[in-house]
């Protein structure tokens, strides 16, 4: 593994806790549904979460904390056993499967680094590059993908880190927020000497693996397997689980945390109010909608070139609640699906109302493609505590190659948004002084 900055590193395997009494956690088979298969064949979702621990030494840090994030980590797999198996696409079948098998086991890697955690954990400008060594990578071959990899630095400080790299087909944003938070959950019990063996999940932590409630017509699945051939790059080996080939991300790469408070937010809505040529009726003007239409807008300009360009830019939304029936809270699995537009040429953006057009094309109603918003601000990350504090902050580390936000509620106040950026250092600098500017225009 490269790692910068004097990282060590040991893979441990995590197996998901069994009863002695209770043999039954041998295997497990969990079909895709309609929403999992759009993603068989994307670049796993990476996330680190930095923790600021509040009295420990890099011994007690080996001798206590790692122990009970293990131990957790092994008792909270035993309620979410699909994550320690394998997507599989077997010869004879027409679409992949989690298979979970008797001793299957989830990487844990554990690093120490005595890179600068205030440094990398601020806002500013960080090299996009540094990032990646705190993730772990997923495991895929054609026919196979390990479903979740693990990663526990330590910085010096009493600092770490968790990195999540997890597979988009089995965990959409809710359900791998709610795995992190039962994860917590049960190292709190642990960090407050409620060690038990086997704790139970609060209900709103619960996962329920139950697929019947995905209720689409009929032949929607063959559909899916329709379109995702229609879009492979590799029509001649489509039957791979493995995600077309990404660039390097490049050195001159940076990465930059914003907020846009809910005063920034409640400016930006006045002034789509003030300029849009629609009825209020006619558009949409969360939070949401504001935040992603101006970062866009932004970087749309920053990039500047022919305004001929075309500039395709995309979502993702959560179904759960829009279908009907609708989906429990606690279902694992994917709820989401990708709402694109692709019609648009880079002067819809450069214009001086690019920012209320864009929040104009946001209102309407979408094509269908890939998504580019990572994260949401209801998901509540910051809410992960596993007996040490709330997170010090966290990045989406897997917008760094395709030019996605990442959006998640604020840690410290209320309202507007926290989002992740990542441009190459010249454009960022521009975005950033028109994200900046106009927010005082
Ligand atoms: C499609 C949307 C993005 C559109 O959002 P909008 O906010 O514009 O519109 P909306 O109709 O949903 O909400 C309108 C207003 O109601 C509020 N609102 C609605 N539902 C809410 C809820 N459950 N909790 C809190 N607030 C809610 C909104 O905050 C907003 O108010 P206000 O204006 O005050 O805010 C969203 O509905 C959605 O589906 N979000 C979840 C997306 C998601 O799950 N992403 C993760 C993808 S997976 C991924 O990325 C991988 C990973 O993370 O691992």
């Amino acid at each position: 593994m490269d790692l910068n900055r004097g990282i060590s590193t040991k893979i441990v395997r995590v197996n998901p806790a069994t009863n002695s009494s209770d043999d039954s956690v041998n295997s497990l088979i969990l079909p895709l549904t309609l929403f999992d298969l759009r993603w068989i064949k994307f670049h796993s979702n990476k996330r680190v979460i930095f923790y600021r621990l509040t009295d420990s030494s890099p011994e007690s840090f080996h001798i206590l904390i790692l122990p009970k994030l293990e131990l957790s980590l092994s008792l909270v797999l035993s309620h979410y056993l699909p994550l320690a198996g394998r997507l599989t696409w077997d010869p004879q079948d027409s679409k992949p499967s989690i298979i979970v098998s008797k001793d299957d086991t989830v990487s844990l890697t554990v690093a120490v680094t005595n890179a600068d955690f205030s440094f990398l954990a601020g806002n500013g400008l960080r090299p996009a590059t540094e990032f990646r060594s705190l993730v772990p990578e997923l495991t895929v071959c054609d026919d196979s993908a390990t479903v979740l990899s693990l990663q526990i630095t330590l910085f010096p400080n009493q600092v770490f880190c968790i990195g999540i790299a997890s597979h988009h087909s089995v965990l959409d944003g809710k359900t791998s927020t709610m795995f992190l938070k039962s994860w917590a959950h049960i190292c709190r019990l642990q960090e407050h000497n409620k060690a038990i063996d086997f704790p139970l999940l609060p209900e709103d932590l619960t996962p329920s693996f139950d697929r019947t409630v995905v209720n689409v017509p009929l032949g929607l699945e063959a559909k899916m397997m329709e379109l995702l051939l229609y879009l492979s790059k590799d029509i001649d080996n489509f039957r791979t689980l493995k995600p077309p080939p990404i660039s390097e991300i490049s050195a001159d790469v940076v990465r930059v945390t914003l907020e846009l408070t809910s005063e920034n937010v409640e400016k930006l809505r006045e002034r789509v109010k003030n300029n849009s040529v629609r009825s209020l009726l006619d558009l949409h003007l969360s939070t949401f909608v504001i935040a992603y239409a101006y970062a866009l807008t932004c970087v749309v300009k920053a990039r500047g070139g022919d305004a001929n360009r075309p500039v395709h830019f995309i979502y993702t939304a959560d179904l759960s609640h829009r279908l009907d029936p609708q989906i429990p809270t606690t279902y694992f699995g994917n709820c989401v699906f990708p709402v694109g537009w692709f019609q648009y040429e880079a002067r819809t953006f450069l214009e001086e109302d690019g920012f209320v057009n864009v929040v104009e094309i946001l209102s309407d109603s979408p094509g269908a493609q890939i998504g580019a918003v990572a994260g949401s601000t209801r998901l509540g990350v910051y809410g992960s505590d596993f007996g040490w504090g709330r997170p010090a902050k966290t990045e989406v580390v897997s917008i760094d190659n395709n030019e996605a936000f990442s959006m998640s509620e604020r840690r410290d106040e209320p309202g507007g948004v926290e989002m992740g950026v990542c441009l190459k250092k010249s454009e960022m600098n521009i975005f950033l002084s028109l994200f900046k500017n106009g927010l005082s225009d």
